[in-house]
């Protein structure tokens, strides 16, 4: 009986990776609805699930929590420069900064540059980089409703949250309100923080809340910023 050929039609090395041209097909998609609402509305959210491998946000998630349970994360402080200051009746969130240095942050910053990159031609903010932390807020942690950047000192042009939770059930808390920008009392939308879903938001013209997690609540806030200068903390 001759041997069975080997089936040279079917590369099952590509067939584990993303198919390049689907994907970018998705990504444009994706830039064109984020740049629409964010013209129209000022904020969006969407599901980043048809951008990265299935278990990119797993692997960090993996990496959150380890970061948790090491102690290695930061009480998160409020205010720039030498007014930064700590204030746990504003927000209570543990914080840890990406450096883009694991296989996981390496994936997530291309994603970023290309959203940077997409969203520069569509709106044309002139996006020159981009910060990112990890946050952990345990039960009964928030974060008071707030605005990311002041007007006049915007640095801070697009916030992103791309949250890591599975599972995640209206019960659990943890909502991020986003308020009407003329009316900064009416809510104008909720965000449930689960796995692979963002919020994105000009960072000046939006004040949002994190409202009290009943469970451990983990995530990523990226900012796309406009000015060159690294290490400049807000
Ligand atoms: O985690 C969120 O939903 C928002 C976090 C936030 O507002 C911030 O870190 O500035
Ligand atoms: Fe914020």
């Amino acid at each position: 009986m001759p041997a069975t050929p080997i089936d040279t039609t079917f590369d099952h090395g590509a067939a584990l990776q993303w198919p390049d041209a689907d994907r970018a097909t998705e990504l444009e998609q994706w830039l064109d609805t984020v740049s629409d609402e964010l013209a129209e509305f000022g904020w969006t959210t969407q599901s980043i699930a048809s951008l990265v491998p299935t278990h990119l946000v797993g692997q960090l998630r993996q990496e959150v929590k380890t970061l948790h349970r090491c102690e290695a994360m930061d009480s998160a402080g409020i205010g720039r420069g030498k007014d930064h200051v700590q204030d746990r009746s504003v927000r209570r969130d543990q914080i840890a900064w990406l450096n883009g240095q694991t296989e996981a942050q390496r994936a997530l910053f291309d994603l970023f540059e290309q959203i940077q990159a997409g969203l520069n031609q569509r709106l044309f903010l002139g996006l020159r980089r981009f910060e990112a932390h990890y946050a952990t807020y345990e039960p009964g942690d928030f974060y008071r409703r707030h605005l990311d950047s002041f007007h006049g000192r915007s640095s801070r042009i697009i916030s992103l949250v791309l949250y890591l939770n599975e599972d995640w059930v209206l019960t659990d808390g943890g909502l991020l309100q986003v308020f009407n920008r003329e009316n900064p009392n009416e809510v104008c939308g909720s965000v449930l923080p689960e796995a692979g879903r963002v919020a994105i938001f000009v960072s000046e013209d939006m004040p949002h809340e994190v409202l009290a997690a009943q469970r451990t609540r983990y995530s990523i806030a990226c900012w796309f910023r406009r000015d060159p200068i690294q290490g400049l903390a807000i």
